[in-house]
């Protein structure tokens, strides 16, 4: 199968506030920026993968996604998270009516691409899957086949709400890559050492994340 992704990006001045502690303001937009880009660019890299909307009102960054391959779609109606991916599921199967789609954070600075693919391969055997972040709490992939409403519910808890919703969980071996959102500089630390892609590397040099 070929999916249609969606990526939501907040604007970068707000982006990722919960790594100030770990970045300062001066490096955080960078790293949200540097984190979308890898995340953009494993992505598209990924065999199952036919293309990407971003969803954003980034300037910047809908400049530089687009520049990886993205297309990118306006943050409507600008009420949340969860309305974003709508609209860019709208977008997305307004030019490709047939395809499956799934929703991907756009904080997946170790993204591997056949890590992807195995979950897009897992994930088309249902109507809607899900793959919860490495924390356990949260999701980082929303799955919808073809014909099937994606009805995101991203935000608290939003493990136990897909599951809920009746999503499927997906079987979580060896797609790490997938999971491991970044929040936190704890989280960038384990991010690190699975290894992110060079925007994120180059963006990281010389950040000292304490203990
Ligand atoms: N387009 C769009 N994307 C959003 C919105 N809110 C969150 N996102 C994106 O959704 C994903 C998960 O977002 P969050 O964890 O809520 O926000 P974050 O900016 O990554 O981090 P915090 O500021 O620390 O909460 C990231 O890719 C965000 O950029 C929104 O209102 N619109
Ligand atoms: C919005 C979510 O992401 P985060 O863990 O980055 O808040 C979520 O997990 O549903």
């Amino acid at each position: 199968m070929h999916w249609t992704l969606v990526i939501p990006l907040k604007p970068l001045a707000r982006a990722k506030s919960r790594l100030t502690p770990a970045a300062g303001e001066g490096l955080r937009p960078a790293l949200a920026l540097a984190f979308a880009k890898d995340t953009v660019t494993a992505a598209l890299a990924s065999t199952a993968v036919r293309d990407v909307v971003v969803v954003t009102d980034d300037v910047r960054a809908g400049r530089e996604l687009a520049a990886l391959g993205a297309r990118v779609a306006p943050d409507t109606p600008g009420k949340g998270l969860n309305a974003a991916l709508e609209h860019g599921t709208t977008v997305a199967r307004a030019a490709r009516p047939e395809a499956p789609v799934a929703a991907l954070n756009a904080d997946l600075p170790a993204l591997r691409p056949a890590e992807l693919t195995r979950a897009l391969d897992r994930a088309a055997a249902f109507p809607r899957a899900f793959v919860p972040d490495a924390a356990g709490i949260g999701t980082t992939l929303l799955s919808g086949s073809p014909g099937t409403e994606l009805r995101p519910i991203f935000g608290p808890d939003s493990r136990a709400r897909h599951t809920a919703s009746g999503a499927v969980e997906l079987a979580l071996a060896d797609m790490d890559s997938v999971r491991q959102d970044v929040d936190t500089g704890g989280d960038l630390r384990v991010a690190l050492a699975l290894g992110v892609g060079p925007h994120t590397a180059a963006a990281a040099a010389g950040l000292l994340i304490p203990d």
